[in-house]
């Protein structure tokens, strides 16, 4: 009973604008819907595994076409899918790090990086952000300079994000990989916010690695990423078992170590399966994407006493704002305190801003049609309005 309240209660979550940074890019499609109950038994993917017994090989549903298409839809030689992006980095890592090898991390970077790091016992060193909160080719230079001085070697691997999650920032992945293959060091890119929201082509960019994430930014169910790779990288980090049973003298095919053995089963991958057509369709409208995250930037920018703290203008829909000067202000005051923000766009059907975040906070536009743009825009204009906050 408690579950099926629970569903009617996210179903008119599902009915309200929404601008959770993290969520909008990963909600399914209506194929991917469909997918999930038609083959959400657990086994059912693997119910048509035939030789040589693994997952991307698989001809019905289409896995073995589909990998083949994401590769080269990434610009790499192969991809394999995973359990989340974090899934990949892990797979990444435990290719090149040992115990005590130096890894070169973006300062803006997400935590789950920093573990992938941490469960080889390697050592993570950061590429530090500039004042502006950039990582650049010239601080990853200084930085691998920094390792080869500390650690008499250069960093087993270079992390880098596109677009890092905290301001949604648009990093030069291609000057980062350039000076890192100068001194031979493998590049992850870090797709989550861009692998499925705007093209990523992992050759033109030069890196080793792409990393996506299908619940994040692919229309997929969670957990499910992507993990891409140069032909010569794919040799190692794809690698397949050499083990054998000392008394069985048992054998495991081609079995992937990395991932030990099958990726993403079930539910998650028909989910990425079914929605990849409209993925591949949209990245080719992010312009429009951005056009109405300007309209909802420009409203906040325009209520005196609010910073963009991310880049501007915006390259990407993900947006770090604060209101300490404006909507915290009316907080201060208001019987409702720092929750009249969340409790006045709720009423007016918009959903997934932190309640009682009124000072730094970060929102999401994608996915929303102008209008839904432009609807939100006037909210912000009338709530800061209504509470006696001016607008330029
Ligand atoms: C920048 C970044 N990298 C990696 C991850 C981990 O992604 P996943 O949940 O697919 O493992 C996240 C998740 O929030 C993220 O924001």
């Amino acid at each position: 009973m408690r579950c099926a309240a629970n569903i009617d209660a996210r179903m008119v979550e599902e009915t309200a604008i929404n601008l959770d940074p993290i969520q909008v890019a990963g909600r399914l499609t209506p194929e991917a819907m469909k997918a999930v109950i038609a083959w959400g038994d657990g086994y059912s993917v693997c119910d048509n595994c035939r030789k040589p017994f693994r997952l991307d090989y698989i001809q019905n549903p289409p896995l073995k076409e589909f990998h083949v298409e994401l590769a080269e839809w990434l610009g790499m030689a192969q991809a394999r899918t995973v359990p989340g992006a974090r899934r990949a980095f892990q797979q990444v890592a435990g290719t090149y790090v040992e115990k005590g090898d130096p890894v070169l991390i973006g300062a803006l970077a997400h935590y789950t990086s920093y573990l992938s790091v941490e469960i080889c016992r390697g050592i993570v060193r950061e590429i530090p952000k500039t004042a502006d909160n950039h990582i650049t080719p010239d601080d990853t230079a200084n930085r691998i300079e920094d390792v080869i001085r500390e650690f008499g070697t250069v960093p087993k691997l270079l992390y880098i994000d596109h677009v890092d999650y905290q301001f949604g920032n648009m990093h030069d992945v291609r000057g980062v990989t350039k000076v890192a293959h100068q001194y031979d060091v493998p590049v992850l890119y870090n797709g989550v916010y861009t692998v499925g929201v705007m093209q990523v082509n992992g050759k033109d960019l030069g890196v080793d690695f792409v990393v996506g994430s299908g619940h994040k930014s692919m229309a997929a169910p969670a957990p499910s990423g992507v993990l891409a790779a140069t032909e010569e990288r794919a040799e190692e980090v794809f690698r397949t078992t050499q083990m054998t049973g000392d008394l069985t003298g048992r054998k495991f095919g081609i079995k992937e170590v990395g991932i030990i053995g099958c990726s993403l089963m079930g539910a998650p991958i028909v989910g990425m399966l079914a929605s990849f057509p409209k993925v591949k369709a949209r990245v080719e409208q992010f312009d429009s994407e951005m056009a109405n995250s300007k309209i909802i930037v420009d409203a906040l920018k325009s209520i005196e006493g609010t910073k963009i703290l991310s880049e501007y203008p915006r390259k990407h829909t993900l947006t770090r704002v604060d209101t300490s000067g404006s909507f915290d202000v009316v907080a201060q005051t208001h019987k409702k305190r720092g929750f009249f923000l969340s409790s006045a766009l709720g009423k007016k059907g918009i959903t997934g801003i932190i309640p009682g975040a009124t000072k730094v906070w970060k929102f999401n536009t994608y996915g929303m049609t102008k209008k839904q743009a432009e609807y939100v825009a006037k909210t912000y204009l009338d709530i800061a309005e209504e509470n006696g906050l001016r607008v330029a």
